[in-house]
């Protein structure tokens, strides 16, 4: 197991928006996170990542489980280069290289050359330093770098481009890719397809599914979703529930839900009105009275049933009309 949340809660003022909201992440395991709008679903990343408090419960990760997260339209502020950037994930790498061109310049110098003993430990210096750059995929860093900004879109942008001319929605698209090459243990992502096109959509599903680590993910693409996750957590009426399978799923089981629920509720609603006929009929009658007060006791010590919240319906969303073939645009929404 690689987390753990445990009765979090959470509310904004008097709104309680989340609460006992208890789940596991294992090791590699890609679920989507869904719910209406509103439900809670980025307030529970946020408090994942790190960057907001939840008011109760508790959080278990492994000490080394690494953490990555990117918000919704992330407004990625940055001084550098694109270049720079996707490098300065790798700080340890790029200082080690420098190590060794410093190191290259010493073994050539014929004054080091000279002293035998001191030649002898550079040359064992380099070759240890060697070894744990080759370790550390130094040698992949580079085509790493350019796979994954090629991947993301942004193939033709010279590295030099400064990150503060792009666009908003290339922010987004950058600070994802950095993210993808930080690698992380778990990913938590919120609408990550927001801003993307069909050839960098598919490119991304495809590299998420290789990924090596566990993804929470948070998105309104039900074909983003089908192709990658195996498990749907949903957030309703402030708890969440865990789903197997996919998005497509989701929706069946959601479906058998309801209607199951739905029959209960009308059941009942059924026999509520019987007793309530019986009760209106006899009340005032001598003879039947006792009955039918007693038959009011057990209606007001009757359970009630909830009527269930809504289905999960398809609708039409303008933020995820990129033309997938064949696709109806999606959004998840659950109609009271
Ligand atoms: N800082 C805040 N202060 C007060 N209320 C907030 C704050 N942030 C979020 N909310 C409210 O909390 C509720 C949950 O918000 P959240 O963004 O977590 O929902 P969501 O499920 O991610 O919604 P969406 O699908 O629309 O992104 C919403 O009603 C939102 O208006």
């Amino acid at each position: 197991m690689l987390l753990q949340l445990t009765d979090i809660s959470k509310s904004y003022g008097a709104t309680p928006i989340i609460e006992g909201i208890s789940f596991q992440i294992q090791e590699r395991e890609r679920i989507g996170l869904v719910g209406v709008n509103g439900a809670g679903k980025s307030t529970l990343l946020k408090i994942l990542a790190g960057e907001l408090s939840p008011d109760g419960g508790a959080i278990y990760k492994t000490k080394e489980c690494t953490i990555g997260y990117l918000p919704q339209n992330s407004g990625f502020h940055s001084d550098r280069t694109i270049d720079a950037e996707m490098r300065a994930v790798f700080s340890h790498l790029t200082e080690a290289e420098a190590e060794l061109r410093e190191l290259e310049r010493l073994i050539a110098d014929p004054k080091l050359q000279a002293d035998d003993k001191r030649y002898q430990e550079t040359l064992e210096r380099y070759a240890r330093k060697s070894d744990w750059f080759r370790d550390q995929g130094g040698f992949e860093m580079e085509t790493r770098i350019r796979s994954v900004l090629h991947g993301m879109g942004f193939g033709q942008f010279p590295p030099d481009t400064p990150v503060a001319t792009l666009s908003g929605g290339q922010k987004t698209r950058l600070a994802l890719a950095r993210l993808l090459l930080q690698a992380p243990d778990l990913l938590l992502l919120d609408e990550p397809t927001n801003h993307l096109d069909i050839e960098t959509l598919t490119w991304l599903e495809d590299y998420l599914r290789g990924y090596p680590g566990a993804i929470l993910v948070v998105s309104h693409d039900r074909y983003f979703l089908d192709a990658l996750v195996q498990t749907i957590v949903e957030i309703e009426r402030h708890g969440a529930k865990r789903y197997a399978g996919n998005y497509t799923r989701f929706v069946k089981l959601k479906a058998a839900e309801y209607e199951s629920a739905m029959k209960q509720y009308e059941k009942q609603q059924t026999e509520i009105a019987r007793m309530e006929d019986f009760i209106r009929r006899n009340i005032a009658r001598a003879s039947t009275t006792k009955r039918a007060q007693s038959r009011r006791k057990a209606l007001e010590r009757m359970e009630r049933v909830d009527k269930p919240a809504g289905e999960v319906k398809k609708r039409t969303s303008h933020s995820t009309s990129i033309g997938r073939p064949g696709s109806t645009c999606w959004r998840c929404a659950i109609w009271p």
